[in-house]
C-alpha cells in the first residue's frame, strides 16, 4: 500500500480563500478581526512563526499587530500589557507567541488573557469547554489535525486513535477532540511501557514528540492514518517530521507531511477563531 498524503499546505489555502470572502462581508458590515500577537524574544523559529500569522492576517484581511518586546521583559510588564489589550475593543484575539523566557510563568500569562479574546484555546475556561463538549475556540493544531482528516472524509468514529506525546499545546487537546469524535484514544508518553504494542494497534496515530522519525513503517499497522506533528530542523538547517515519511507511507492508507502537513493548519485555524471572536464580539454568533 502507498498511503495518499494529506497536504495542509493545500486545505490551509483553500479554507483562507473562504474566509477571505467571509472577511469582505464583515468589513462591509465594519466589523474588522483584529489580532494582537506578542512576541517576547528573538528565537528564530518563533520569529518565523508569528511573521506566518502576519502573512495569513493579511491574507485573509484580518488587522493584525505584531508586537515583538525583549527578551528582558518582565512578568509584570507582559501580565499589564494583556490588560490592556483584553479591554481594547478593536483586540478580538490575543495570542502571545510560546516558548516564552524561562523567568515567565506561562500558566499565569495564558490565564491572565481574557477567555473571549483566547483565540490559542489555551486558558483553561476554553481547555474546560472543551472537554465539556461547550462551544469555544479550540487549539489550532488539535483543530487543524481533526479539519485534516475530516476534508477526507476519514470517519473517527470507533477507531482506536493513539496519541505520542501530552503537551498542553497538541497531545492533550487533540486526544479530548478524537474522543468527542467517538474515537477510542490511548495517549502514550515517555513513562509509557511497551509503546509499540499500542503503536502497533492505532487506527489513527498522532506522534507530536519533537523526535526526528521517532516512528517508522516498521511500527505501525497496515492501513492506519499518521499525522506527524513534529517539526526538527536537521544539520543541512531543513525540516523533518517525528515520522520516518518514506517508510511509513508505504505501509499507512493516510499521511501528511513535513513541511506542508499540520504547520499551515495551525496558522489556518488561528485566523478562524479570530474571525470567530469578532463574529461574537459583534452578536453575529
Ligand atoms: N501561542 C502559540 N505558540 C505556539 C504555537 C501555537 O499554536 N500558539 N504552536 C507552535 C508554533 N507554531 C505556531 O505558533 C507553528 C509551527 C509550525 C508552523 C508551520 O507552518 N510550519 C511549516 C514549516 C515552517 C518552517 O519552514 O519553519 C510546516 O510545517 O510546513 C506554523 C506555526 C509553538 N508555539
Amino acid at each position: 500500500m502507498s498511503a495518499e498524503v494529506i497536504y495542509g499546505s493545500e486545505l490551509a489555502q483553500s479554507l483562507r480563500d473562504e474566509m477571505k470572502e467571509e472577511v469582505i462581508g464583515l468589513h462591509s458590515k465594519g466589523i474588522i478581526p483584529g489580532l494582537t500577537v506578542v512576541l517576547i524574544g528573538d528565537d528564530p523559529a518563533s520569529k518565523s512563526y508569528v511573521k506566518g500569522k502576519q502573512k495569513a492576517s493579511n491574507y485573509v484581511g484580518v488587522d493584525s499587530e505584531l508586537i515583538e518586546l525583549p527578551d528582558s521583559t518582565t512578568q509584570e510588564e507582559l501580565l499589564s500589557l494583556i490588560d490592556t489589550l483584553n479591554k481594547k475593543d478593536s483586540v478580538h484575539g490575543i495570542l502571545v507567541q510560546l516558548p516564552l523566557p524561562a523567568h515567565i510563568d506561562e500558566e499565569v500569562i495564558i490565564e491572565a488573557i481574557s477567555p473571549e479574546k483566547d483565540v490559542d484555546g489555551f486558558h483553561p475556561i476554553s481547555i474546560g469547554r472543551m472537554m465539556t463538549g461547550k462551544d469555544t475556540f479550540y487549539p489550532c493544531t488539535p483543530y487543524g489535525i481533526i479539519q485534516m482528516m475530516k476534508s477526507k472524509n476519514i470517519s473517527l468514529e470507533g477507531k482506536h486513535a493513539v496519541v505520542i506525546g501530552r503537551s498542553n499545546i497538541v497531545g492533550k487537546p487533540v486526544g479530548q477532540l478524537l474522543l468527542s469524535e467517538n474515537a477510542t484514544v490511548t495517549y502514550c508518553h515517555s513513562r509509557t511501557k511497551n509503546m509499540e504494542q499500542y503503536i502497533a494497534s492505532a487506527d489513527i496515530l498522532i506522534v507530536a514528540v519533537g523526535k526526528a522519525h521517532f516512528i517508522n513503517g516498521d511500527h505501525i499497522k497496515d492501513g492506519a492514518i499518521v499525522i506527524d506533528v513534529g517539526v526538527n530542523r536537521t544539520e543541512d538547517g531543513s525540516l523533518t517530521g517525528d515520522v520516518d515519511f518514506d517508510s511509513a507511507k508505504e505501509k499507512a492508507s493516510y499521511i501528511t507531511p513535513v513541511p506542508k502537513g499540520v504547520g499551515p493548519m495551525t496558522i489556518t485555524m488561528l485566523m478562524h477563531n479570530t474571525i470567530k471572536s469578532a463574529k461574537k464580539a459583534n452578536e453575529l454568533l
